[in-house]
């Protein structure tokens, strides 16, 4: 089992409470502080609403969790109060009670978020490299709290086009790395699963989150979304093995001696690495210019071992315009 690159002893350093998320005391708030205007959304484990705090008039967000296993409430609060304040990193303000329901519901601060499917069409080149600097930001220090995110895609990372902000939500997948511990594979939305979720290697890492983001970056510069369309997880694998090939496909296994799920005869056939110039058209030749090209490649590894860093990644010369923007606006 491989160790990653960076941050793997993080969890080591900090005390037993840090992590213990089982033994974790919550401060319940009050839920008549809390109107609902409207609803946003729902997911698998939750309903999201626009709502009020009434005490201070401000916005908020409130995702009501659905009757889920208390110890998995406790782990994301854990998660969002270890990383409260981080770059990026959704600002959790309450946790609260519904008297009748029993349900749970978690209070976030307010983002006002435009749908990606809108939003991305409109992003210009600098406006890509701007917003996936930013969630390499929020990559980096929860990687750095000992912490892999295991759910990164577009619905979750919220945007504020016009205030250029970006926060990264929906912790509920996350989870505290330790070197040598094996994790469930059944994490990340289809589309963004890594390679070493499909193949069934549960000693994964931080670097699952980098994997996620590339196939996040890869449909925004190509203007695919999403990039790799599985019908199914094994599908999913013939996707990635598709660009990637076949025979690096078995590299990689072999590296990890791992074997395919009996599932996967006939599925995957043969297929030639493609060069990723392959994928550029006079449509989306704006933004996949070759520095976004040569940082995708770095991200979309096979081996989670082999994978850039966030930290390395925001070195990429694809990040050069952001860093003197950065520059010049944070001069006294
Ligand atoms: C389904 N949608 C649409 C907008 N939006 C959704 N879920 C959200 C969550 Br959870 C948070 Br936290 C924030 Br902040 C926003 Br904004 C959210
Ligand atoms: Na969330």
């Amino acid at each position: 089992s491989s160790k990653p690159k960076y941050y793997a002893d993080a969890n080591l350093k900090k005390s037993a409470e840090y992590y213990d998320y089982e033994n974790l005391e919550i401060e319940w708030g009050e839920q008549e502080n809390y109107e609902v205007i409207r609803k946003l959304g729902r997911g698998k484990y939750s309903e999201v609403f626009e709502g009020i705090n009434s005490l201070n008039n401000e916005k908020c967000v409130i995702k009501v969790l659905k009757p889920i296993r208390k110890k998995k409430i406790k782990r994301e609060i854990s998660i969002l109060k270890n990383l409260s304040g981080g770059p990026n990193v959704v600002q959790l303000l309450d946790i609260v009670k519904d008297p009748a329901s029993k349900c749970t519901s978690f209070v976030f601060e307010y983002v006002n978020n435009i749908d990606y499917r809108e939003l991305y069409p409109k992003l210009s080149d600098f406006d890509v490299r701007f917003y996936i600097f930013e969630v390499l930001k929020a990559l980096d220090f929860c990687h750095s709290q000992g912490i892999m995110h295991r759910d990164v895609k577009p619905h979750n990372i919220m945007i504020d086009h016009e205030k250029k902000q970006l926060r990264l939500i929906d912790w509920g997948l996350a989870e505290y790395y330790f070197p040598g511990k094996d994790y469930n594979v059944r994490v990340a939305s289809r589309y963004f699963k890594g390679p070493e979720l499909l193949v069934d290697y549960q000693y994964y890492d931080y670097s699952l989150d980098i994997w996620s983001l590339g196939a996040m970056f890869a449909g925004m510069i190509f203007k695919k979304e999403p990039f790799f369309q599985g019908n199914d997880n094994y599908d999913q694998l013939e996707k990635i093995a598709r660009v990637l090939g076949t025979n690096e496909l078995y590299d990689y296994l072999n590296t990890y001696n791992l074997e395919l799920d009996p599932k996967f005869e006939g599925i995957l056939g043969k297929h030639t690495k493609k060069p990723w110039s392959k994928f550029v058209n006079n449509d989306n030749k704006n933004l996949a210019v070759n520095e976004a090209i040569d940082l995708l490649s770095k991200m979309l590894v096979y081996d989670h071992a082999q994978r850039i860093t966030p930290k390395e990644a925001m070195q990429h010369a694809y990040f050069f315009p952001i860093l003197q923007y950065h520059e010049k606006n944070s001069k006294p």
